[in-house]
Protein backbone atom coordinates (compact mmCIF):
# COMPACT_ATOMS: atom_id res chain seq x y z
CA UNK A 1 0.00 0.00 0.00
CA UNK A 2 1.09 3.71 -0.91
CA UNK A 3 0.90 6.53 1.41
CA UNK A 4 -0.79 9.49 -0.26
CA UNK A 5 0.36 12.72 0.52
CA UNK A 6 -1.87 15.60 -1.07
CA UNK A 7 0.27 18.47 -2.29
CA UNK A 8 -1.33 22.15 -2.23
CA UNK A 9 -1.40 25.41 -1.95
CA UNK A 10 -2.50 28.84 -3.66
CA UNK A 11 -1.34 30.36 -6.60
CA UNK A 12 2.15 30.92 -7.20
CA UNK A 13 2.94 29.82 -3.35
CA UNK A 14 5.13 26.95 -4.87
CA UNK A 15 3.79 23.77 -5.22
CA UNK A 16 5.10 22.63 -7.99
CA UNK A 17 8.76 23.38 -7.33
CA UNK A 18 8.24 21.95 -4.06
CA UNK A 19 6.30 19.05 -5.74
CA UNK A 20 10.10 18.22 -7.63
CA UNK A 21 11.98 17.91 -4.33
CA UNK A 22 9.46 15.53 -3.51
CA UNK A 23 10.08 13.34 -6.46
CA UNK A 24 14.01 13.77 -5.94
CA UNK A 25 13.21 12.11 -2.42
CA UNK A 26 12.30 8.84 -4.29
CA UNK A 27 8.46 9.64 -4.36
CA UNK A 28 6.11 9.56 -7.45
CA UNK A 29 4.09 12.35 -8.53
CA UNK A 30 0.36 12.79 -9.76
CA UNK A 31 0.03 17.06 -10.92
CA UNK A 32 -3.28 18.30 -11.47
CA UNK A 33 -2.14 21.15 -13.52
CA UNK A 34 -0.12 18.80 -15.79
CA UNK A 35 -3.26 16.65 -16.49
CA UNK A 36 -5.32 19.47 -17.50
CA UNK A 37 -2.74 20.04 -19.63
CA UNK A 38 -2.68 16.59 -21.16
CA UNK A 39 -6.67 17.22 -21.66
CA UNK A 40 -6.48 20.29 -23.44
CA UNK A 41 -3.79 18.89 -25.75
CA UNK A 42 -4.53 17.57 -29.64
CA UNK A 43 -6.59 14.19 -29.05
CA UNK A 44 -7.35 14.65 -24.90
CA UNK A 45 -10.06 13.85 -23.76
CA UNK A 46 -11.52 17.86 -22.89
CA UNK A 47 -11.37 18.63 -26.67
CA UNK A 48 -14.63 17.74 -27.85
CA UNK A 49 -16.82 18.73 -24.50
CA UNK A 50 -14.51 22.11 -24.88
CA UNK A 51 -15.44 22.57 -28.76
CA UNK A 52 -19.04 21.74 -27.42
CA UNK A 53 -18.77 24.80 -24.81
CA UNK A 54 -16.22 26.98 -26.30
CA UNK A 55 -16.24 26.54 -29.98
CA UNK A 56 -13.75 29.36 -30.20
CA UNK A 57 -11.56 27.98 -27.58
CA UNK A 58 -10.05 25.00 -29.33
CA UNK A 59 -7.79 25.93 -31.91
CA UNK A 60 -5.62 23.34 -34.42
CA UNK A 61 -7.10 21.01 -31.90
CA UNK A 62 -5.99 21.81 -28.53
CA UNK A 63 -7.43 24.18 -26.24
CA UNK A 64 -6.29 27.81 -25.94
CA UNK A 65 -5.75 28.94 -22.71
CA UNK A 66 -5.17 32.72 -23.96
CA UNK A 67 -8.81 32.31 -25.79
CA UNK A 68 -10.09 30.77 -22.43
CA UNK A 69 -8.45 33.40 -20.27
CA UNK A 70 -10.05 35.86 -22.95
CA UNK A 71 -13.67 34.55 -22.14
CA UNK A 72 -13.04 33.82 -18.19
CA UNK A 73 -12.49 37.52 -18.02
CA UNK A 74 -15.84 38.80 -20.25
CA UNK A 75 -17.76 35.89 -18.02
CA UNK A 76 -16.62 34.87 -15.00
CA UNK A 77 -19.50 32.10 -14.52
CA UNK A 78 -17.49 30.68 -17.86
CA UNK A 79 -14.69 29.43 -15.41
CA UNK A 80 -17.45 27.38 -13.65
CA UNK A 81 -18.70 25.47 -16.37
CA UNK A 82 -14.67 24.71 -17.70
CA UNK A 83 -14.38 23.23 -14.29
CA UNK A 84 -17.92 20.99 -14.68
CA UNK A 85 -15.93 19.43 -17.77
CA UNK A 86 -12.37 19.40 -16.53
CA UNK A 87 -12.98 18.33 -13.36
CA UNK A 88 -14.43 14.94 -13.79
CA UNK A 89 -11.92 14.24 -16.19
CA UNK A 90 -8.87 14.85 -13.91
CA UNK A 91 -10.63 12.99 -11.30
CA UNK A 92 -10.24 9.70 -13.61
CA UNK A 93 -6.59 10.72 -14.94
CA UNK A 94 -5.98 10.86 -10.87
CA UNK A 95 -7.43 7.05 -10.05
CA UNK A 96 -5.61 5.79 -12.73
CA UNK A 97 -2.58 6.99 -11.60
CA UNK A 98 -2.78 5.68 -8.02
CA UNK A 99 -3.76 2.40 -9.65
CA UNK A 100 -0.88 2.07 -11.73
CA UNK A 101 1.99 3.32 -9.75
CA UNK A 102 4.01 1.42 -7.15
CA UNK A 103 6.10 3.88 -5.34
CA UNK A 104 6.30 3.80 -1.16
CA UNK A 105 5.09 7.64 -1.31
CA UNK A 106 2.60 9.02 -3.97
CA UNK A 107 2.28 12.52 -4.19
CA UNK A 108 -0.87 14.43 -5.64
CA UNK A 109 -0.26 17.98 -6.53
CA UNK A 110 -3.34 19.75 -6.55
CA UNK A 111 -4.04 23.11 -6.15
CA UNK A 112 -7.42 22.66 -5.64
CA UNK A 113 -7.65 19.86 -3.15
CA UNK A 114 -9.67 21.14 -0.38
CA UNK A 115 -11.77 23.09 -2.67
CA UNK A 116 -12.81 20.05 -4.16
CA UNK A 117 -13.01 18.11 -1.11
CA UNK A 118 -10.00 15.76 -1.94
CA UNK A 119 -8.51 16.09 0.73
CA UNK A 120 -10.56 13.27 2.17
CA UNK A 121 -8.62 10.88 -0.36
CA UNK A 122 -5.20 11.63 0.86
CA UNK A 123 -3.44 10.02 3.94
CA UNK A 124 -1.67 13.44 4.66
CA UNK A 125 -1.75 16.97 3.35
CA UNK A 126 1.33 19.01 2.89
CA UNK A 127 0.42 22.35 2.14
CA UNK A 128 3.24 25.19 0.67
CA UNK A 129 2.88 28.73 1.83
CA UNK A 130 4.57 32.19 1.68
CA UNK A 131 3.27 35.65 2.55
CA UNK A 132 0.63 37.53 0.06
CA UNK A 133 3.08 40.04 -0.98
CA UNK A 134 5.87 37.47 -2.31
CA UNK A 135 2.88 35.39 -3.83
CA UNK A 136 1.68 38.34 -5.96
CA UNK A 137 5.64 38.82 -7.02
CA UNK A 138 6.34 35.68 -7.91
CA UNK A 139 2.77 35.28 -10.14
CA UNK A 140 3.45 39.01 -11.73
CA UNK A 141 7.20 38.37 -12.68
CA UNK A 142 6.10 35.06 -14.13
CA UNK A 143 4.35 37.33 -16.65
CA UNK A 144 1.60 34.91 -17.49
CA UNK A 145 -1.49 36.78 -16.02
CA UNK A 146 -2.62 39.87 -15.69
CA UNK A 147 -3.19 41.60 -11.96
CA UNK A 148 -7.07 41.41 -12.92
CA UNK A 149 -6.65 37.65 -13.97
CA UNK A 150 -4.46 36.91 -10.76
CA UNK A 151 -6.69 38.38 -8.35
CA UNK A 152 -10.01 36.70 -10.06
CA UNK A 153 -7.98 33.27 -9.44
CA UNK A 154 -6.79 33.94 -5.65
CA UNK A 155 -10.66 34.73 -4.94
CA UNK A 156 -11.72 32.12 -5.56
CA UNK A 157 -9.26 30.03 -3.89
CA UNK A 158 -9.48 28.89 -0.37
CA UNK A 159 -7.37 31.72 1.78
CA UNK A 160 -3.71 30.06 3.14
CA UNK A 161 -4.34 30.67 6.46
CA UNK A 162 -7.19 28.42 6.26
CA UNK A 163 -5.42 25.89 4.18
CA UNK A 164 -2.48 25.62 6.41
CA UNK A 165 -4.82 25.17 9.18
CA UNK A 166 -6.51 22.01 7.81
CA UNK A 167 -3.12 20.81 6.35
CA UNK A 168 -0.84 17.99 8.32
CA UNK A 169 2.43 19.52 7.06
CA UNK A 170 3.28 23.58 6.36
CA UNK A 171 6.37 23.93 4.00
CA UNK A 172 7.42 27.53 4.21
CA UNK A 173 8.75 28.20 0.56
CA UNK A 174 10.67 31.14 1.33
CA UNK A 175 13.89 29.81 -0.16
CA UNK A 176 14.82 26.38 -2.04
CA UNK A 177 17.30 25.25 0.53
CA UNK A 178 14.76 25.70 3.38
CA UNK A 179 11.65 24.30 1.25
CA UNK A 180 14.19 21.38 0.47
CA UNK A 181 15.00 20.63 4.08
CA UNK A 182 11.04 20.59 5.27
CA UNK A 183 10.27 18.06 2.42
CA UNK A 184 13.35 15.84 3.87
CA UNK A 185 11.70 15.93 7.10
CA UNK A 186 7.76 15.42 6.10
CA UNK A 187 9.16 12.05 3.60
CA UNK A 188 11.26 11.04 6.75
CA UNK A 189 8.42 11.33 9.25
CA UNK A 190 6.33 9.46 6.63
CA UNK A 191 8.80 6.59 6.08
CA UNK A 192 9.30 6.58 9.79
CA UNK A 193 5.76 5.51 9.81
CA UNK A 194 5.39 3.10 7.19
CA UNK A 195 7.66 1.48 8.80
CA UNK A 196 5.99 0.87 11.87
CA UNK A 197 2.84 0.14 10.28
C1 LIG B 1 -7.93 29.44 -16.11
C2 LIG B 1 -6.87 28.82 -17.01
C3 LIG B 1 -7.27 28.90 -18.49
C4 LIG B 1 -5.52 29.59 -16.80
O1 LIG B 1 -4.50 28.96 -17.53
P1 LIG B 1 -2.94 29.33 -17.23
O2 LIG B 1 -2.11 28.47 -18.15
O3 LIG B 1 -2.75 30.80 -17.30
O4 LIG B 1 -2.72 28.95 -15.71
P2 LIG B 1 -2.53 27.48 -15.05
O5 LIG B 1 -3.47 26.49 -15.66
O6 LIG B 1 -1.10 27.12 -15.02
O7 LIG B 1 -3.09 27.72 -13.57
C5 LIG B 1 -2.33 28.51 -12.66
C6 LIG B 1 -2.94 28.36 -11.29
O8 LIG B 1 -4.25 28.97 -11.27
C7 LIG B 1 -5.04 28.29 -10.32
N1 LIG B 1 -6.29 27.83 -10.95
C8 LIG B 1 -6.46 27.28 -12.18
N2 LIG B 1 -7.75 26.97 -12.39
C9 LIG B 1 -8.41 27.34 -11.28
C10 LIG B 1 -9.75 27.27 -10.88
N3 LIG B 1 -10.66 26.71 -11.70
N4 LIG B 1 -10.08 27.74 -9.66
C11 LIG B 1 -9.14 28.28 -8.83
N5 LIG B 1 -7.84 28.36 -9.15
C12 LIG B 1 -7.48 27.89 -10.36
C13 LIG B 1 -4.20 27.13 -9.79
O9 LIG B 1 -3.56 27.53 -8.60
C14 LIG B 1 -3.18 26.91 -10.86
O10 LIG B 1 -2.03 26.31 -10.34
C15 LIG B 1 -6.64 27.31 -16.64
O11 LIG B 1 -6.09 27.22 -15.36
C16 LIG B 1 -7.93 26.50 -16.68
O12 LIG B 1 -8.38 26.12 -17.74
N6 LIG B 1 -8.50 26.22 -15.49
C17 LIG B 1 -9.70 25.40 -15.41
C18 LIG B 1 -9.33 23.97 -15.04
C19 LIG B 1 -9.03 23.86 -13.56
O13 LIG B 1 -9.90 24.01 -12.71
N7 LIG B 1 -7.74 23.61 -13.25
C20 LIG B 1 -7.30 23.54 -11.87
C21 LIG B 1 -6.65 22.24 -11.54
S1 LIG B 1 -7.76 20.85 -11.66
N1 LIG C 1 11.27 27.51 -1.99
C1 LIG C 1 11.33 28.51 -2.87
N2 LIG C 1 12.26 29.49 -2.74
C2 LIG C 1 12.32 30.52 -3.63
N3 LIG C 1 11.51 30.63 -4.71
C3 LIG C 1 10.58 29.68 -4.90
C4 LIG C 1 10.44 28.58 -3.99
N4 LIG C 1 9.41 27.78 -4.44
C5 LIG C 1 8.94 28.38 -5.55
N5 LIG C 1 9.63 29.51 -5.85
C6 LIG C 1 9.39 30.42 -6.98
O1 LIG C 1 8.04 30.87 -6.91
C7 LIG C 1 7.43 30.86 -8.20
C8 LIG C 1 6.16 30.02 -8.17
O2 LIG C 1 6.53 28.68 -7.90
P1 LIG C 1 5.74 27.44 -8.51
O3 LIG C 1 5.58 27.56 -9.97
O4 LIG C 1 6.39 26.21 -7.96
O5 LIG C 1 4.32 27.68 -7.79
P2 LIG C 1 2.94 26.94 -7.97
O6 LIG C 1 2.32 26.95 -6.63
O7 LIG C 1 3.14 25.61 -8.62
O8 LIG C 1 2.21 27.93 -8.93
P3 LIG C 1 0.76 27.78 -9.66
O9 LIG C 1 -0.25 27.53 -8.59
O10 LIG C 1 0.55 29.08 -10.32
O11 LIG C 1 0.91 26.64 -10.63
C9 LIG C 1 8.50 30.35 -9.17
O12 LIG C 1 9.10 31.47 -9.78
C10 LIG C 1 9.50 29.63 -8.30
O13 LIG C 1 10.80 29.69 -8.80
Amino acid sequence: MSFALGLTGSIGMGKSTTAQMFVDEGCALWDADAAVHRLYSREGAAIAPMRVAFPDAVIDGSVSREVLKQVIAQTPAALKQIEAIVHPLVAADRAAFREQTTADILVFDIPLLFETGGDVAMDAVACVSIPADTQKRRVMVRGTMTEAQFEHIRAKQMPNDEKCARSDYVIVTDTLDHARAQVQDVVRQIRAGLADA
